[in-house]
């Protein structure tokens, strides 16, 4: 019997995660077995993300796992991979993305972001937080880093009035009876890849194996949208650390892909939406409508106010 080691970090999310794709390998009767590790991204807390160093904080070491052979695939929150990934590794399969939009959590049931009381709304995302001040001016965005458990504690104790995070994750760690509003997809759009899980692997890994990997785990839907936004981010050299943000969806048989840039106070905004079959081709013909009316600027801008 195949038996595959799936490397993952270790928060409760990304072994819920990992879970999940040893299920699916099961499901072809391979066996499986996590090997769980605390990265960089999960250690610093008391740093906001865009400033410990942004790419890879929660990818370094499990590439490094997978090089040295000691894992045999990664998963990955689709969202949190950069954009631009080593050579010698490859993305293999997208698991079915779960609704990709974000939530707002809190203990008040009637809480609303419309509301003209200012609230203290704790987030992580310079997406989100860009987000709000566009849609929301009247509230202040507070940092909240760590993982959901974390944060529902500090939600808890008072830090915030409520706070944004991914439908995804809060479904899969059954924190949902704290949500408060479901945020619209074409409103507050989501991040690249959010609500797939991503696999990796080095590209060496026997082929039949990755085929076999391919095929338990990939769908095919997601991939194409997840292509398509990923190659968007490519062209822009977004993060997740910047709010460079899109969300791909299938429509008939083709792909439509809205994306865009916001400035980190929200006041600027780029955004369009285009159709097309080509993921690759689509990603960078959006990029290019976002670079001619002027993103780079607003991400130079942004880059700099990051690194002060
Ligand atoms: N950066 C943290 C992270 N990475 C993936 C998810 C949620 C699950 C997903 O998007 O697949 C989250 C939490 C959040 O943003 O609320």
């Amino acid at each position: 019997m195949t038996h595959i080691k799936i490397g993952t970090r270790n928060s409760v999310l990304a072994l819920w995660q990992a879970n999940h794709v040893g299920h699916l390998l099961e499901s072809i009767g391979f066996s499986y077995e996590l090997i769980a590790i605390s990265t960089k991204g999960d250690q610093v807390l008391d740093r906001s993300l865009s400033k410990i160093g942004s790419k890879g904080v929660f990818t370094e070491e499990l590439e490094s796992m997978l090089r040295e052979g000691s894992i045999d695939i990664a998963q990955h929150s689709a969202k949190d991979l950069p954009s631009h990934l080593p050579d010698d590794l490859e993305l293999i399969a997208f698991t079915e993305r779960e609704a990709a939009h974000d939530v707002v959590l809190s203990l008040d049931p009637t809480l609303r972001l419309n509301s003209d009381k200012k609230l203290r709304i704790g987030t992580s995302s310079t997406r989100r937080r860009a987000f709000l001040q566009h849609l929301y001016p009247q509230h202040e965005a507070v940092e909240m880093r760590g993982n959901l458990q974390t944060r529902l504690e500090k939600l808890k104790q008072g830090t915030c009035d409520a706070m944004l995070l991914a439908y995804a994750g809060v479904h899969r760690m059954e924190m949902t009876s704290y949500i408060q509003e479901h945020l619209d997809l074409s409103q507050f759009v989501p991040a690249v890849g959010q609500g797939s899980v991503a696999i990796q692997c080095v590209k060496s890994l026997d082929s039949y194996i990755k085929e076999q990997i391919r095929m338990a785990c990939n769908h095919l839907d997601t991939e194409k949208c997840l292509l398509a936004e990923r190659s968007l981010l490519y062209q822009l050299e977004g993060g997740c650390s910047v709010p460079v943000y899109g969300h791909a969806q299938l429509k008939e048989e083709q792909i439509q892909l809205t994306a865009g840039v916001l400035s980190l106070n929200g006041q600027q905004k780029l955004e369009f939406t285009k159709i097309g079959t080509d993921p690759q081709i689509l990603g960078e013909l959006l990029a290019g409508d976002l670079v001619n009316s002027g993103a780079r600027k607003i991400l130079q801008t942004i880059r700099a106010e990051l690194n002060s």
